[in-house]
């Protein structure tokens, strides 16, 4: 172990690629083991989990000690085998007896102030944190606790902030928020962490949550070095890792491989924010638990499914970072992807994370290959409206003049399997469109012998069912039927059955980083990628990011806030299908 701690095996060599230059026998499970990974049994949860459990007890299904099941996938054959990895008993927990501690690994970055921060304050201002628990910030930003304070309140930006009480919340939890400045590659930082840690854990047992909110280059050096110096020697460690994970399937399988030497796969939780969407967990409880939807969730009546995603503004201040990815990579390949596994997956056999994400895998698995003539490729440029001017993507000084970096996507994806053979599945993600939105759209079939056909005229699109899920903004599920205008004569109307979130509740709709990082800390996997996911989704999109790649495709322009290339329309209709977002009323 000496060995491996003064000799790290794992480096990244290159912005995108991970490189393992791992000693066999020091990667041994045998050595592994003795690497302070994980402790075992924790006194952890707080009161505030029975809250988690008294929240999702109608809903989950448990195992046989009556938590969630925690196995590690029989597919993550690379995974180390740990036994202090096991989860903890949580039978005879005392919440006096355990503490939490977060650290926010990259605390002085843009998605830490924006999204971690506030909706860690936001589950203490809600009373889901429990009772014993400090925040560090971990950065090399040369910072104090105080001024790590100052920054958390200056960009609060969650639900909370106009809330009564807020300013009294806030100080009390600031008093729990510690900064610490290190190198991300430095052992000895992550000991002086450590040290911090102890001394404020006050020899409680101890459970460590790592957020690793940073550059996908330093992913591994983090891992290694909190693994190795800032574990807990007494409860369970994990860590939630940020995306991009890897740009291809040979660099994401470089990177887990990386990972697993420091980490088991159920210590690793690989976050796609989108899974943690109110209305993307209403999906599944939409479909299987309403016996009008289940049954007609396949070919037999579904025409086609569509994805969209859409922003309405570039990608300013993130040029650097985008240009090396682009858009397939940021949202197609794992949030739009991601919904598209849920939506399509075979009904598990429990809610337990391990059932959802092998029915996941599996629909993941039988997507057929992506084809460069199934796909349309977009770049927004410049464009001047009401005496303003928006700048194209290369106008921004990160990004190189030649970039043939998609900005937009269009795709058409078929799953084979007997539920869904033939049915399009239409992705399209943009930045710099007209609108800022995220829905998932369900055509369904014409009505055979619709005997009100004549009053449709020729455009029998017009009278199609259409279930949509819109994710955001006015979170909402609304269904398309057809209905009789009232009056003497016969004439027909489409109307929405319309389930508003804001008209309907008046409860707020918690963030998504809010439910992911409670769901970490209850050690609930069922809203993180698994490695063998990760590995199929890669599988699905590498060869066309490739091809796309070395045949340098150049990109359709489009003008800053439009709605995007025209090639996306005729993709459509290749497959006969109308977007369903094209009119504004829709
Ligand atoms: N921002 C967003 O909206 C989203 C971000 N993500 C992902 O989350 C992670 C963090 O994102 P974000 O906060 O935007 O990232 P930042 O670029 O802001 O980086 C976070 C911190 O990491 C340190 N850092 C930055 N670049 C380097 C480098 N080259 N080498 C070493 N340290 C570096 C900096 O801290 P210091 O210099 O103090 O050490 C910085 O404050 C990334 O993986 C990103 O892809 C995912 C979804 C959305
Ligand atoms: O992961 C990412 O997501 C954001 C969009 O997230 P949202 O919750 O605000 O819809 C996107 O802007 C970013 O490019 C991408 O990396």
């Amino acid at each position: 172990m000496t060995k491996l701690l003064s000799n790290p095996c794992c480096h990244p060599s290159s912005s995108t690629t991970f490189s393992c230059f791992h000693n066999e026998s020091l990667c041994s499970s045998k050595k592994m083991a003795a690497l302070p990974i994980s402790g075992h049994f924790s006194k952890w949860p707080p009161k505030s989990f029975t809250r988690i459990q008294l929240r999702r007890s109608d809903f989950e299904l448990r195992s046989s000690n009556g938590y969630p099941l925690n196995a590690v996938s029989l597919q993550d054959e690379g995974s180390v085998v740990n036994p202090l990895a096991e989860e903890p008993n949580f039978s005879d927990s005392a919440e006096g007896d355990s503490t939490l501690s977060i650290t926010v690994v990259g605390a002085s970055g843009d998605l830490a102030k924006k999204k971690i921060f506030p909706a860690l304050f936001a589950l203490y201002y809600e009373d889901w944190l429990p009772e014993n628990f400090v925040i560090f910030g971990y950065s090399r930003t040369k910072m104090n606790d105080e001024e790590l304070r100052n920054m958390i309140s200056r960009t609060l930006t969650c639900r909370i902030d106009q809330r009564e009480n807020c300013d009294d919340k806030m100080t009390q939890f600031l008093k729990r928020c510690f900064y610490h400045s290190g190198q991300y590659n430095s052992e000895e930082h992550f000991s002086e962490l450590d040290c911090k840690l102890k001394e404020k854990e006050g020899g409680r047992l101890s459970n460590r949550l790592f957020y690793l909110s940073i550059p996908p280059n330093i992913f591994v050096d983090v891992a290694r070095c909190a693994s190795t110096r800032a574990s807990s020697t007494t409860g369970w460690t994990r860590v939630i890792v940020e995306k991009p994970f890897g740009r291809d399937s040979e660099s994401s399988s470089e990177l887990t491989k990386c990972l697993k030497q420091f980490l088991n796969e159920d210590q690793i939780f690989r976050i796609d924010h989108y899974l943690g969407k109110e209305l993307v967990e209403n999906l599944s409880v939409i479909r299987f638990s309403n016996l009008v939807f289940e049954p007609l969730w396949s070919r037999n009546y579904i025409r086609n499914v569509q994805f969209i995603f859409s922003e309405d503004f570039g990608t300013e201040g993130r040029g650097g970072y985008f240009d090396n990815y682009g858009i397939i990579r940021d949202i197609m390949q794992n949030h739009l992807l991601q919904i598209l596994a849920l939506f399509a997956m075979e009904t598990p056999v429990s809610l337990d994370a391990e059932d959802i994400r092998n029915e996941k895998v599996k629909v993941l698995r039988s997507m057929k290959q992506l084809l460069l003539e199934n796909v349309v490729v977009g770049q927004y440029k410049g464009h001047s409206k009401g005496g303003k001017t928006y700048l194209g993507y290369t106008d921004d000084p990160t990004v190189p003049n030649n970039s043939v970096t998609p900005t937009f996507a269009a795709a058409a994806l078929f799953i084979n399997n007997a539920r869904w053979d033939g049915v399009p599945f239409l992705m399209k993600a943009g930045k710099a469109l007209h609108t800022r939105r995220a829905e998932i759209r369900v055509q369904f079939r014409h009505v055979p012998g619709n005997l009100y056909k004549h009053t449709f005229g020729t455009d029998l699109d017009l009278a199609t069912n259409e279930l949509v899920l819109r994710v955001q903004p006015d979170e909402a599920i609304y269904l398309k039927i057809n209905n009789k205008v009232p009056g003497l004569e016969m004439r027909l109307d489409r109307s929405d059955l319309n389930l508003l979130y804001k008209a309907r509740y008046t409860r707020e709709i918690p963030d998504a980083y809010e439910r992911l990082l409670l769901d970490a800390i209850a050690g609930e996997r069922r809203l993180f990628i698994r490695s063998d996911e990760l590995d199929a989704a890669w599988a699905l999109f590498t060869p066309l990011l490739k091809e796309l790649e070395d045949r340098k495709i150049a990109p359709e322009l489009y003008p800053y806030g439009s709605r995007g290339p025209v090639g996306a329309h005729y993709l459509a209709a290749k497959h006969n299908v109308r977007w369903g977002d094209l009119t504004g009323e829709d």
